[in-house]
């Protein structure tokens, strides 16, 4: 090396390894409260007769922790992974991002206090009071300078299609916070909603669906399209179709919400056009979940040797299944069976547990031991344990919501010769028990599963040390 050599560039890993450990920290705590409330749906004396411990507060805490500190740590710490490989720059304003991650941890503290005392919006996935929404702009608007400011100072001219898909996620997540919290303050923890009557659910189910669109669906596409071809050491299946399938996701997805408020005081043609778009949403959905596992074409024989990459194809094959299922569900006459029933929750899990977990937990299984001088994690057996924990886990969950949703379905619409109701609500909730039990079973197994990553994550990060990689830089053209 000359001694007129620039000194070494190193990418901006301490805020990526911070997100990474507490995607598996809140994992464990949001996965905890699920199989909590889990429990009271068969036992309502599970609540143990504390108010905090309530079911109605507990259940969004449990969403708000799998969806935003899970969901989001893991979309946080990947993005700011891919942004600088794939720009080849080191992060743009690095306290900024040190900023994120610390304001980000801010308002996960805050919804785990606010939520159990009871404070809330009374708005699906968007519960939190005012306050804490504002601090929530604050750091995604940082998150966007940092994102963005990367991506405007790269060194390949090229922005690699991962990226536009963590993009597309960051400007549509600001949007649909700012325009659905939007809220007159009424008290420090106390507000009413910007909107009211039927332009109020509307505004929420835009949000409500298109959270699902672009938090739980494009942010994890991204994961997709660095992880999978890098763990695969294969390119991208096809690279215009991946192109084609994000403008045809992104546009489809902002129009099909109304299939969350079938046959409510929304406008009857509103319902339709829900209808329509999500039947149309099937082919983008289908398109990135095959680019995914075409990727892997002439290297199918890895699945049966790489846990990893099993995570990644079986987190696909969720994912085809929830989205095909979803457009089937948003079919009125199917929804009028469905709408109510466990058959929603069952779906919404087959997403979740299937899809934003698996690909998360797939992902982060290949970041970790990188973040921390490693080649792979401490125990590979152990992911390999994780694997079939979680796939068992996620198949009763499912299969006992199809059978209980569908069951209640029925019962709730079966008539007598003379018009009576067949069956009492009571006893559809007597029938559904063991259908609760088996799911509770199912989450004990997932969350086993998360709680031996963590012992592996602890174990990796224990016997590794902290190294920031170096950024390859361009061969200097012979003088
Ligand atoms: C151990 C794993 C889990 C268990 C046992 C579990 C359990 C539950 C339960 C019992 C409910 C309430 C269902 C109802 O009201 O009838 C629920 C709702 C929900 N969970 Fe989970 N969950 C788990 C993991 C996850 C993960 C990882 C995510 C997201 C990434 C997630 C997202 C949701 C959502 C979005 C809802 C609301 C569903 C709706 O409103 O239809 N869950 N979960
Ligand atoms: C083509 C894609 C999809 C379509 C068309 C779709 C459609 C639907 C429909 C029709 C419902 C039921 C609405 C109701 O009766 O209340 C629903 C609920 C839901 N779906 Fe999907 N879905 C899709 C994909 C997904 C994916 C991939 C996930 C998760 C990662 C997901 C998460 C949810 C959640 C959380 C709910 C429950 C909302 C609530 O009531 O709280 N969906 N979806
Ligand atoms: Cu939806």
């Amino acid at each position: 090396m000359h001694a007129d050599n620039p000194p070494v560039a190193v990418y901006e890993d301490t805020v990526i390894r911070q997100f990474a450990l507490m995607a598996v920290v809140w994992g464990v705590v949001g996965m905890l409260v699920g199989v909590l409330i889990a429990s009271q749906l068969a036992w309502p004396e599970m609540n143990f007769g504390i108010p905090w411990l309530s079911y109605g507060r507990l259940r969004p805490l449990h969403t708000n922790a799998v969806i935003f500190a899970f969901g989001g740590c893991a979309l946080m710490a990947t993005s700011f992974h891919v942004v600088q490989r794939t720009c080849q720059v080191p992060l743009f304003a690095p306290k900024l991002a040190s900023f994120v991650f610390w304001g980000w941890q801010a308002v996960i503290v805050a919804a785990a206090l606010s939520l159990p005392m009871g404070y809330t919006s009374g708005k699906e996935y968007a519960e939190l009071e005012w306050p804490i929404d504002i601090l929530i702009t604050l750091v995604w608007v940082a998150y966007a300078v940092v994102f963005f400011g990367t991506i405007g100072m790269r060194k390949v001219r090229h922005i690699y299609v991962a990226n536009w898909f963590y993009g597309a996620f960051i400007i549509a997540v600001a949007l649909l916070h700012i325009v659905n919290s939007a809220a007159i303050p009424a008290g420090w923890m106390k507000s009413y909603s910007a909107y009211a009557g039927v332009q109020d659910a509307m505004v929420q189910w835009w949000y409500g669906h298109n959270a699902v669109g672009f938090f739980l669906t494009a942010g994890f596409l991204g994961m997709m399209y660095y992880y999978i071809p890098k763990q695969a050491g294969r390119p991208v299946y096809s690279y215009r179709l991946s192109i084609v399938h994000f403008w045809a996701l992104i546009f489809t997805y902002m129009w099909a919400g109304p299939h969350h408020l079938h046959y409510t005081a929304l406008p009857d043609w509103t319902q339709s056009i829900g209808m329509v778009f999500s039947l149309i949403l099937l082919a983008p959905s289908w398109g990135g979940m095959i680019n995914g596992v075409m990727t892997l074409s002439g290297a199918w024989d890895k699945l049966r040797t790489d846990p990893i990459l099993r995570f990644l194809i079986v987190a696909l094959s969720f994912y085809g299944m929830a989205t095909f299922e979803g457009p089937m569900m948003s079919i009125k006459t199917v929804n009028a069976l469905s709408h109510y029933t466990d058959w929603t929750v069952g779906h919404v899990h087959a997403g979740a547990l299937g899809w934003v977990g698996l690909i998360s937990m797939g992902s982060l299984y290949y970041l970790i031991p990188r973040m921390y001088g490693r080649t792979e994690m401490h125990s590979v057996p152990a992911i390999e344990l994780h694997f079939w924990m979680a796939t068992v886990g996620i198949v009763l969950y499912i299969a006992a919501m199809w059978i209980a949703g569908v069951m209640q379905g029925l019962m709730w619409r079966a008539v007598n010769p003379d018009g009576t109701l067949t069956y009492t609500f009571v006893e559809s909730v007597k029938a559904t028990f063991p259908y609760y039990v088996v799911r509770l079973v199912g989450g004990l197994l997932y969350l086993g599963g998360m709680l031996v990553m963590a012992w592996n994550v602890w174990m990796t990060v224990g016997f590794g040390r902290s190294v920031n990689a170096v950024i390859p830089q361009p061969v200097a053209a012979h003088a």
